[in-house]
């Protein structure tokens, strides 16, 4: 068995994220035999040892039916309130599912502030360890009913590879309705599951696309995003069918695992390449990108050939390559007003008092493996 699986398998403290299309159903809500297999797999797990965070979806898909809504509403605020609705069924259901094994649930609902704000951060982190020490199982979800479009996480896939960081998990499992990562979008003809996803080559050229359920959100696009995630900060991660979830959370030996980067990121540079958000881009120009990306060098200006974007010196910008993909993050030391003077020159054709790198190496997360 792979070295990946075998860490999943031998995890002592693990994140398990299920999905909305795995627990309920468009027309009937919360389907509560799916949702007692899945606790029964979990149960065993922590019976056998292992701490468990679970962060489940499905709070909006559970609200649906009580509020005579016959599909997942679009509009922001009538999502809101189904999850408001559909979350107190959700916790109530679960609690009622650990009990059959006198576990204890307590619920924990984030918004992304919380992640990237130290404090929240720190108090999120210490709620979770007493939990996990009280032998509570943490049930997660996003706090839908206060997250506003900008500070969504926008999925909980995302959402769990955070929650993995936070809580130093040794891996994390994602169960959905579809049973590991296929080389095509299996809705359109013949793929094949991918086993083992080593690095970004091993995805590169693979067609993901979004939900297909109408219950889902993110669809594969967020759950390799998640891997990528978790990945940087040396978690490894199992994808596989929530029907699946007992062998998930034995052997691990379904599914696609995904293994963790060789070396892990620090804290601080974790946030800054996957826990926050990019308030603008700098377009690069070839050399730029190698320089940036291949001889982790700063940024100058004299390799930007655009800026997008409303953003103050200090802040999060995402470095684009000429065919539009992100190839890095950083921190920009310059205004967004203050960068078309400076752009496409080099240094000495700068006054002394802009000369400074655009984007300091230190402040700069390189992707790709
Ligand atoms: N390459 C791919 N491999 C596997 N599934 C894919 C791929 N591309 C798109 N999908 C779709 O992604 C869906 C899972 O995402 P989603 O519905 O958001 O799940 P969840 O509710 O578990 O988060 C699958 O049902 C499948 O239709
Ligand atoms: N917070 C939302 C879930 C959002 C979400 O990411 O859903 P999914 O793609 O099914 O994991 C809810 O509970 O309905």
């Amino acid at each position: 068995m792979s070295e990946t699986r075998q860490a999943v398998a031998n995890a002592r403290r693990l994140v398990v994220k299920v999905g909305s299309s795995a627990l309920t159903t468009a027309g009937d809500g919360l389907d509560g035999r799916r949702l007692d297999a899945l606790v029964d797999a979990i149960a065993a797990r922590i019976g056998a040892g292992s701490q468990i965070v679970l962060v489940s979806s499905g709070a909006i898909g559970a609200g649906l039916a009580p509020l005579s809504l016959a599909k997942r509403p679009r509009d922001l605020a009538s999502q809101q309130a189904a999850a408001s609705v559909g979350q107190l069924a959700l916790a109530h259901a679960y609690g009622e599912s650990f009990g059959r094994y006198s576990l204890t649930v307590g619920q924990v609902l984030l918004t992304s502030d919380d992640v990237v704000r130290r404090a929240h951060y720190r108090n999120a982190q210490r709620t979770f360890s007493r939990l996990l020490a009280l032998g509570a199982v943490p049930v997660v979800n996003e706090n839908d009913t206060v997250a506003t479009e900008e500070i969504k996480f926008g999925d909980n896939d995302r959402l769990a590879a955070l929650v993995a960081h936070l809580v130093a998990a040794d891996a994390l499992v994602l169960l959905s309705d579809v049973d590991g990562l296929y080389d095509g979008d299996p809705r359109s003809g013949a793929t094949r599951r991918i086993d083992e996803v080593t690095g970004d080559a091993d995805v590169d050229g693979i067609s993901v696309g979004m939900s297909s359920s109408g219950l889902g959100t993110g669809g594969m696009v967020s759950k390799l995003a998640a891997a990528r995630t978790a990945a940087a900060a040396g978690i490894p991660v199992l994808l596989a069918g929530a029907s699946q979830a007992a062998d998930a959370l034995t052997e691990a030996k379904v599914g696609t695992a995904f293994a963790a980067a060789d070396s892990r990121l620090s804290a601080r540079r974790f946030w800054l390449g996957y826990a926050t958000d990019a308030r603008g881009r700098l377009h690069l120009d070839d050399g730029a990108v190698t320089a940036v990306v291949r001889r982790r060098r700063s940024l100058l200006a004299a390799g930007i050939t655009g800026v997008d974007g409303d953003f103050e010196a200090g802040d999060v910008v995402d470095l684009v390559d000429p065919a539009q993909r992100v190839v890095a993050r950083g921190v920009v030391a310059y205004d967004a007003v203050e960068l078309p003077a400076l752009i496409g020159r080099s240094s000495h054709q700068l006054p002394a008092e802009q000369r400074r790198e655009v984007v300091h190496a230190d402040d700069l997360v390189p992707f790709g493996r």
